[in-house]
């Protein structure tokens, strides 16, 4: 009988397979990365060819390394780099354009419009996300305006729109399940989180075909079966979610008040608010953290968009670290008494603060300054960026939860000394689990529990281990005073104060 569960989890730059045997281990993992496409400033393509094919080799490269085949499969969950758009045409799956990427900014002159007009208010009541570039349905109104005869193709049904999930699903279906989830579709921009459906109004308003959109499921339920002519075995997908979502379930943050930080490239923290759909008055986003069995529950999610690209920029940019892993031993050889403070706004500021114009700056740096300082102050900006995340979320948020420790996952999560600075700055604790895949994880326990392979929800949870747990050490006074020049060096770099 098929034991195993394979997870892919299409990321931004790579895509990741692991395979999970029925006691939740990984047996075999395969990664790909995939090139980033950049035709202008501040535009991010990628060619939905090259994903596919970056995730057809990283699932044989997994199951070579567990020594099985997709036959062994009992189930697949599918995770993915949200907001993406991808549109192909229905009957030749041929994508129209590259797929726009969730860090495309293409779209900005369009949201001031939409805000100008006051609709701004109306998006974030019924979508739970504000009018910025960042979410899926101005990229995709952007294509449909400017792909010769794309519209017209839309609006005789001749297109589907997908996000990531979707399209995966398609291509793996050989073209026979055109599906979606709640969390992904929570992303776009044009589906209505209180209903759970897509918004005929917001549809209208941005020019959209409703008939080109896929059918939107629970995270755990059919999306269909694999086509054996494309994989070489049929095996059903039972698991959706997007990544950070995927990351909170991987992580088992099931009960109100449990919030979970993910370091990639950015960063990504969501905060579970149970059936709360709570409205955020702080500039944070209202988001689905998952829909299973016809159940919503929300979380508040703050999106920072610069974290590992944070040590990317140490390493490749300034070139004071020869891998990422040396930037934590590099800070801890700072000079404590100088007070050097980096706003990463390489890419404009995500939440709460939401400037898409600010550009990054430095502050704070003396003749003494040196690689030291300039590595510290990267990773203390990560941190100190996850405290205005969480400030908002308990000035949104308290329904009693107080006491917060904070779950961590992501590439950066191996920094100790980042893990520890996080803890210091947060004044809270900081666990870190013992399996740091949790976006696979989370996808894999949607289909496998849904196989009946792995437990369910209460069993799962018991089952999430820490590997560590980091203790705030930080004086009260040190930990202040950081604050308050971090506060003035984000004051410093917005456009908007
Ligand atoms: N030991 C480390 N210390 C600090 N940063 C790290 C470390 N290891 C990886 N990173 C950073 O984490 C990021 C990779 O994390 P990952 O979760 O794979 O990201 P993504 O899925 O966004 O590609 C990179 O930006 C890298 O610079
Ligand atoms: O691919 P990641 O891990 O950088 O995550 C991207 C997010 O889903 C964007 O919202």
């Amino acid at each position: 009988m098929a034991r195993f569960v394979l997870a892919i989890d299409q990321g931004t730059t790579s895509s990741r397979a692991i395979v999970f045997d029925d006691a939740m281990r990984i047996v075999g993992r395969g990664q790909k990365e995939f090139p980033q496409i950049f035709p202008q400033s501040g535009w991010v393509e990628h060619e939905p060819e090259a994903i596919w094919d970056s995730v057809t080799h990283c699932i044989r490269e997994a199951l070579a390394r567990a020594r099985i085949t997709l036959a062994d499969i009992a189930a697949i969950g599918i995770t993915n780099q949200r907001e993406t758009v991808v549109v192909w045409e229905r009957d030749t799956g041929k994508a129209i354009h590259n797929a726009i990427v969730w860090q495309d900014r293409r779209t900005a002159a369009f949201c001031e419009k939409l805000k100008g007009d006051g609709l701004e208010a109306l998006f974030t009541e019924k979508t739970g996300l504000l009018l910025d570039p960042y979410f899926s349905g101005t990229k995709l109104s952007w294509l449909l305006d400017h792909v010769e005869g794309a519209r017209a193709k839309a609006e005789q049904g001749a297109l589907c729109f997908g996000t990531i999930d979707t399209y995966l699903i398609w291509r793996l279906t050989g073209g026979k399940s055109f599906v979606t989830d709640a969390t992904n579709a929570s992303r776009t921009l044009l589906y209505n989180i209180a209903d759970n459906q897509w918004d005929d109004e917001l549809l209208k308003l941005l020019n959209i075909p409703a008939v080109m959109l896929p059918q939107v499921m629970d995270c755990a339920a059919d999306f269909g079966v694999t086509d054996a002519a494309v994989l070489g075995a049929a095996v059903p997908i039972l698991g959706v979610a997007g990544d950070q979502q995927a990351a909170t379930i991987g992580q088992a943050c099931f009960a109100p008040g449990m919030v979970k930080s993910t370091y990639g490239t950015g960063c990504f923290a969501l905060l579970n608010t149970g059936t709360d759909r709570v409205v955020s008055k702080n500039r944070l986003l209202t988001t689905i953290a998952y829909r299973m069995d016809g159940k919503t529950t929300y979380a508040l999610e703050g999106s920072i968009f610069i974290a590992g690209a944070a040590v990317q920029w140490l390493r490749d940019g300034l070139k004071v670290i020869g891998d990422a892993a040396e930037a934590g031993n590099l800070a801890a050889s700072a000079d404590p008494n100088q007070q050097v403070y980096l706003v990463p706004a390489f890419t404009g500021m995500g939440a709460p603060w939401w400037d898409p114009d600010a550009r990054g700056a430095m502050f704070g740096l003396t003749r003494n300054s040196g690689p030291a300082e300039f590595a510290c102050a990267a990773l203390e900006a990560v941190c100190f960026q996850t405290r205005d995340l969480l400030d908002a979320m308990h000035k949104d948020w308290q329904n009693g939860h107080d006491e917060m420790v904070l779950r961590v996952d992501g590439g950066m999560a191996a920094s100790d000394w980042t893990m520890q600075r996080l803890a210091d700055l947060l004044n809270a604790p900081v666990d870190r689990p013992a399996i740091i895949e949790t976006t696979a994880l989370g996808a894999a326990f949607l289909a496998a529990s849904r196989a009946g392979l792995w437990p369910g929800m209460d069993e799962f949870a018991k089952a999430w281990a820490r590997d560590y747990r980091f203790e705030p050490v930080m004086k009260e006074d040190v930990r202040l005073a950081k604050h308050t020049g971090w506060q003035d060096a984000v004051r410093r770099t917005l456009t908007h104060f």
